[in-house]
């Protein structure tokens, strides 16, 4: 799935719905909210923000909260987009190393990630084979 072939109206959706998913973050510690949206193989959009723990290795990024809803829907192939918000006005959130190795378990190698800054003024998309290159994932284990 590339970027391009998602409509256009689709993709403003997905902007929409990342940047009021962040509002759910709960991110006392990093004060840093993250939110996240997922189009699925039939254009359901999921949602997801990142949750923090007083005991600070226990948080999970707003991708995967994201990806587990979408799994726990039902869904695990033909995913069609990602798209990521975080609370930079100057600088789009790109994944950590932890949600790219997560995603790349259920994705093709073009899979688009789109990064947006806090206002979604700024966007950058990469896909998951330019996020994560030479990834280790499933087909080495067959
Ligand atoms: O792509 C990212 C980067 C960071 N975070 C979260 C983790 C932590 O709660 C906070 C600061 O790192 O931001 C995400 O959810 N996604
Ligand atoms: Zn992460």
């Amino acid at each position: 799935m590339n970027i391009d072939g998602i409509e256009d109206r689709l993709l403003e959706e997905l902007k929409e719905a990342a940047l009021k998913a962040r509002e759910l973050s709960y991110s006392p510690y990093s004060h840093f909210r993250v939110g996240c949206s997922m189009l699925t193989s039939n254009d359901v959009i999921f949602t997801g923000a990142n949750v923090e723990n007083a005991s600070y290795s226990n948080c999970i990024c707003a991708e995967r909260v994201a990806m587990v809803q979408v799994l726990m829907s039902g869904y695990r192939t033909g995913w069609k987009c990602m798209v990521v918000c975080g609370d930079s006005e100057d600088e789009c959130v790109s994944p950590c190393g932890v949600c790219r190795q997560f995603i790349n378990e259920f994705v093709t190698k073009d899979f688009p990630v789109v990064m947006l800054n806090s206002t979604g003024t700024r966007c950058i998309a990469k896909t998951i084979e330019e996020l994560l290159p030479m990834a280790f994932g499933p087909s080495h284990l067959a």
